[in-house]
């Protein structure tokens, strides 16, 4: 297996190629539940086929099987069903058939056919053991909107979402069929059952414009469950909560947990955004500041008229005048290359890393906005970690 893999891996991209043409070809009816936009399909094969192939190339590894489970599933809400992953398997082994050339012998074929089943067993076996629903229907109740960019959306779901402060949910919409993004909530769900989602807008973002500008209230959304790392710790330890944009969102959603249950240690809290009209929480902030002794907040925004990323230069100028950063919990949320920045400036401040809390940064140290290439695939092959099916709230918190 592994010889046959490290030839399909120098020739991956052929391989991701062959694998979706062979799917759609021989299942035509397929074709309907990927993304149409060839951004977004060219971004799936990345996806899909990394994922297969990194799955199948540690197979030996123990937490691999829960991993499955997990991802199974979440893939219900993709519409995924058993009988999808009999026709994926064929396509993936035809495909690894044609890359391997002459590393395919009839005992790796047998390798691969029972490595893809282990697979296969194990996601389904996920998707039918959950008691969770496949996607929560939400429905918008109110839409802000702030300067161009920032959408700010109250969804009710029609059953309530178990969710940690600080947690994310991914979103489709009708609007852009077989999207689905991640965007977090700014607090926990109210009982009204309500949650707001607050959304920046990307230049050439379909749904992301879509969730901005055009949704309207009385529209349906779809939201997967809540995921994600990036949650309170109280340990009653000292917290600084550093935000920028709109991962001011969980910060939102745990300093409000903050404030419903005061701690014993101060907070600090650090807000950064491109301008002040961006900083469209900061009524609700100086309200909690001017009332909570073991509050403190700093604003940031750029020098006027330099570029929205000197922001990050004043933030690492305010934090390298504080100090005790050994003692701190550090919860950090933001544009993938500030969390990257930022955490790095703090432990050379002295910031342990084991008490540095963020989401993963995706690989290669950028957000992407376009599929990589073939190049940059093989050369700096990202980990499939788009997805942590792990960190769910538990069932009961309502
Ligand atoms: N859990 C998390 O970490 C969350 C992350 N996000 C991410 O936050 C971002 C929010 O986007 P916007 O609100 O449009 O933010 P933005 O583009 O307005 O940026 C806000 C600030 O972040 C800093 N920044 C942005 N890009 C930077 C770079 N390349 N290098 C250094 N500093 C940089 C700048 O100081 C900027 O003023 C999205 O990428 C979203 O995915 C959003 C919610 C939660």
């Amino acid at each position: 297996m592994k010889s046959s893999f490290a030839v399909v891996e120098r020739r991956a991209e052929h391989a991701a190629r062959f694998f979706y043409s062979h799917l759609f070809w021989h299942h035509p009816g397929l074709r309907a539940l990927f993304p149409s936009s060839p951004e977004d399909m060219e971004r799936q094969r990345d996806r899909l086929f990394a994922a297969l192939t990194h799955v199948v190339a540690h197979l030996e590894s123990g937490t691999l099987l829960p991993y499955l489970r997990d991802l199974g599933r979440d893939h219900r809400k993709f519409l995924v069903g058993p009988e999808h992953y009999a026709a994926v398997g064929a396509s993936l082994l035809a495909a690894l058939a044609r890359t391997s050339g002459e590393a395919w012998t009839p005992d790796v074929e047998k390798a691969w056919t029972e490595a893809y089943q282990v697979i296969a067993d194990a996601m389904t076996a996920g998707a039918a053991a959950s008691a969770e629903p496949p996607w929560w229907d939400a429905e918008v109740v109110r839409h802000l909107q702030y300067g161009e960019d920032i959408g700010v959306l109250t969804l009710r779901p029609h059953v309530p979402l178990p969710y940690r402060p600080g947690q994310y949910v991914s979103v489709s919409s009708a609007r852009v069929p077989t999207t689905w993004r991640t965007y977090s909530l700014g607090n926990a769900p109210r009982p009204d059952t309500t949650v707001d989602l607050h959304v920046s807008r990307i230049e050439g973002g379909r749904l992301s414009t879509v969730l901005v500008r055009d949704v309207r209230p009385g529209e349906l959304l779809r939201l997967g469950a809540p995921g994600g790392d990036l949650v309170l710790r109280r340990e009653d330890r000292p917290v600084t909560l550093i935000a920028a944009g709109t991962g001011w969102a969980p910060v939102r959603a745990m300093l409000e947990d903050l404030v419903a249950h005061p701690p014993d240690q101060d907070v600090r809290l650090f807000v950064v955004a491109r301008d002040a009209a961006h900083l469209y929480d900061r009524p609700l902030i100086d309200g909690y500041a001017a009332s909570r002794r073991w509050l403190s907040v700093t604003y940031i925004t750029p020098a006027p008229g330099r570029h929205r990323n000197q922001a990050t230069e004043r933030l690492a100028t305010a934090l390298g005048h504080r100090g005790l950063w050994r003692e701190q919990d550090v919860h950090l949320s933001g544009p993938a290359p500030f969390v990257e920045e930022t955490a790095g400036l703090l432990e050379e401040l002295g910031a342990r890393p084991d008490r540095l809390f963020h989401d993963a940064v995706p690989a290669s140290g950028a957000a992407r906005t376009r599929p990589l290439g073939f190049g940059e695939w093989f050369l700096d092959r990202p980990d499939p970690h788009w997805h942590n099916p792990a960190g769910r709230a538990p069932r009961d918190t309502g």
